[in-house]
């Protein structure tokens, strides 16, 4: 038997559907909404990002700019440049793409970025917002797992979860989410000792690493839920999760890549975009 594919793509319609009507309310109130997308590389999977958000963006109707600082951007640039837009009024809605030059930190950056504006949940005061209960954007793929998750019906009430992956963006935001959600959640990574061992053991379990072929069939226990974050660039130009496809003959449901949570993601940044316009 092969698993259900747990697609994205209608409920990332819905998502769109619901921001254009507000965007129209908004516009016709004379406060259109505006979200600028900050990038300062030219890796290959964010330039592909940016174009996605520029071209959804406006298919809702959101103005969605992009303030391209160059691969060789120094900090201080990024950082003023942030704060610059953060205190422009007209600006509703923030992110910072990465990867960042050289060492220069996401979070580091991000700080430059007022929470009310900070779409994807960059600035480390929106996670530890997140983290107390207060109101924060999370980054928009960890919500993405959430929204698919609620969409597919998938229950969390003291579900065991296994994360893989603890990155700011990714697993820690969504370890948080999902505790919200009364789940029980183990974060695993590269030096958990027998990950197989934990994350077979897991009613859903999360790939978020950035790995092709990480997850097998061992690491997933039949019948479970596999959700993967992984959007792996292939050598004929395409794109795979961090789930092996074998495993699709043993969980009860996987979700595609692409198709999955990709554009989840995209359709909730601009959620938040409008989010943040509308509380302006
Ligand atoms: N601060 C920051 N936050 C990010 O979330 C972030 C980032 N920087 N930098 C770049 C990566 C990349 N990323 C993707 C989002 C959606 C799809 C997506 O929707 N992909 C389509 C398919 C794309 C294709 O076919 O090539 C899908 O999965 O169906 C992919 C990649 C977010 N990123």
């Amino acid at each position: 038997m092969s698993a259900t594919v747990l697609s994205g793509k209608e409920l990332a319609a819905a998502v769109r559907a619901d921001v254009a009507e507000r965007t129209a309310r908004l516009v016709a109130e004379g406060r259109p909404p505006r979200l600028v997308v900050v990038t300062a590389t030219d890796d290959d999977a964010s330039a592909w990002y940016v174009r996605s958000i520029v071209r959804a963006s406006a298919n809702v109707g959101l103005v969605g700019d992009v303030v391209d600082l160059g691969a060789d951007a120094a900090p201080e640039a990024i950082s003023a440049r942030l704060a610059e837009l953060g205190a422009d009024p007209g600006v509703h809605a923030i992110m910072l793409q990465t990867p960042l030059p050289g060492s220069t930190a996401l979070e580091e950056m991000a700080s430059s970025i007022p929470f009310e504006k900070d779409v994807d949940g960059a600035n480390p005061l929106s996670l530890g917002r997140l983290a107390s209960g207060l109101p924060a954007f999370a980054p928009a793929t960890a919500e993405a797992v959430v929204a698919l998750l609620d969409h597919h019906r998938v229950g969390l009430e003291g579900a065991e979860v296994a994360v893989v992956g603890r990155s700011n963006v990714v697993g820690k935001p969504l370890a948080h989410l999902l505790l919200d959600r009364n789940a029980t959640v183990t974060v695993c990574h590269s030096r958990s000792k027998d990950l197989a061992s934990v994350t077979a053991r897991a009613d859903v379990v999360v790939a978020a690493v950035g790995r092709a072929g990480l997850i097998t069939t061992e690491h997933v226990r039949p019948g479970a839920i596999v959700i993967d974050v992984g959007t792996n660039p292939t050598a004929d130009g395409g794109l795979v999760g961090d789930v092996d496809a074998s495993v699709a003959a043993r969980a009860r449901a996987v979700t595609p890549v692409p198709g999955g949570v990709g554009p989840v993601t995209t359709a909730l940044l601009l959620r938040h975009a409008i989010e943040a316009a509308e509380h302006s």
